[in-house]
């Protein structure tokens, strides 16, 4: 009876693995597709047309062929990307959905241009030798593929660097709203924060807005820094992290330490350390909390992907699990910390002298 089971139990997973492995057999393909829809702005159209959109409609809208327009958007549908519903005259026509919306390129929660980044050859290549630094731990992929680190590359690229900062704004789009709406309580009695590596400035921007009593100093590498608008009551400091931050009551750290190795981030939250208030003064990080196993979320797949992404893209930077973040913070001489769960892929992490 047992041995029956068993091998019930061996050919449904069997049949499972037939239809999963395509998965991966074409797991590129759905980004490039996802990369057409939006570099062709389809989301964007449609969403400016108003109404269910007819694909002849489409095209013309798009100056494009309706024949593999119409395959194009055969598969986003299929994955639920765009629905169907029927136009005034009983046309079937395009309408968007929740995730649709994040594919506009102009778009209030837009993620296109993470994806856009995502997808682009500076990235895929660095992905491309992931084995390289699993058989030599201190080889980093992303030097493997582009013959430098990922910072020196994005300071003679200008285009590529922009693309990343673009990809980390869009992000912050999603990211600050949450936070300013989980969590406003981290930013009561605090008179300035310096955005560490706070990339083209919009994180502070939002920050600022939300919370005017906040002066705010947008701290990162001087090519970087030279590059972002201007706004007010953002004040722009050029500099290297590992020498030391601007002072003000608090840094915020976003998408920073999990760039960097383990003594990188000491030295960093040693910095900002030094930068702070030692009475009302903390570190408050941004950043994903790996979960143990078995307490896993729907944004966990995300997090471990961000891991492997880390791994190809930087020379030691990884996610961290609550006991690794820990570690850092009591080498870097904090005395204690609180974690604040927000909707979405990052938790807040607040560090106190
Ligand atoms: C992943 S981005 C995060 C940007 C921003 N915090 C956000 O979440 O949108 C990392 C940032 O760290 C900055 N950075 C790298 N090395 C740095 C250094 N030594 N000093 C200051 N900033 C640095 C980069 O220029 C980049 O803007």
């Amino acid at each position: 009876m047992e041995e029956k089971h068993r091998e019930t139990k061996w050919c449904e997973e069997k049949e499972q693995a037939e239809a999963s492995i395509w998965k991966y057999v074409f797991g590129f393909t759905e980004m490039a597709v996802v990369k057409c829809a939006i570099e062709l702005e389809i989301a964007d159209v449609i969403e400016s047309h108003g109404s269910p959109m007819t694909l002849s409609e489409l095209s013309s809208a798009l100056a494009c062929a309706s024949s593999p327009l119409y395959r194009i958007m055969r598969f986003l549908m299929h994955r639920g990307i765009f629905k169907e519903e029927l136009t005034a005259h009983g046309s079937p026509g395009y309408v968007q959905t929740a995730l649709s919306r994040r594919l506009m390129r102009y778009g209030e929660h837009s993620m296109a241009a993470f994806i856009m980044l995502n997808s682009s050859p500076m990235v895929t290549t660095s992905l491309h030798c992931l084995s390289a630094r699993v058989l030599a731990n201190e080889t980093s992929p992303f030097e493997v593929a582009h013959g430098e680190d990922a910072w020196s590359f994005l300071e003679a690229n200008p285009a590529q660097s922009q693309l990343v900062n673009e990809a980390m704004a869009s992000d912050a789009r999603v990211v600050v709203p949450a936070i300013i709406h989980d969590c406003p309580e981290v930013f009561d009695g605090l008179g300035s924060l310096v955005d560490v590596g706070g990339g083209n400035g919009t994180t502070l921007q939002m920050l600022v807005k939300a919370f005017p009593w906040l002066r705010g100093i947008h701290f990162d590498l001087p090519h970087v820094v030279s590059n972002a608008a201007a706004f007010h009551g953002v004040e722009r400091v050029g500099g290297d992290m590992f020498q030391s931050v601007p002072k003000a009551d608090a840094a915020f750290l976003m998408w920073i330490l999990h760039d960097w190795g383990d003594k990188e981030c000491i030295q960093i939250l040693k910095k900002c350390r030094e930068a702070i208030s030692e009475e009302k003064g903390k570190v408050i990080i941004v950043e994903a909390v790996i979960e143990e196993e078995g307490k896993m979320d729907e944004l966990s797949d995300a997090r471990l992907a961000l891991d492997m992404a880390m791994m190809a893209h930087t020379n030691a930077g990884k996610e961290r699990t609550l006991k690794e973040w820990e570690f850092l913070l009591e080498k870097a001489g904090f005395a204690r910390y609180t974690v604040k769960s927000i909707h979405a892929v990052q938790s807040v992490i607040e560090a106190f002298p």
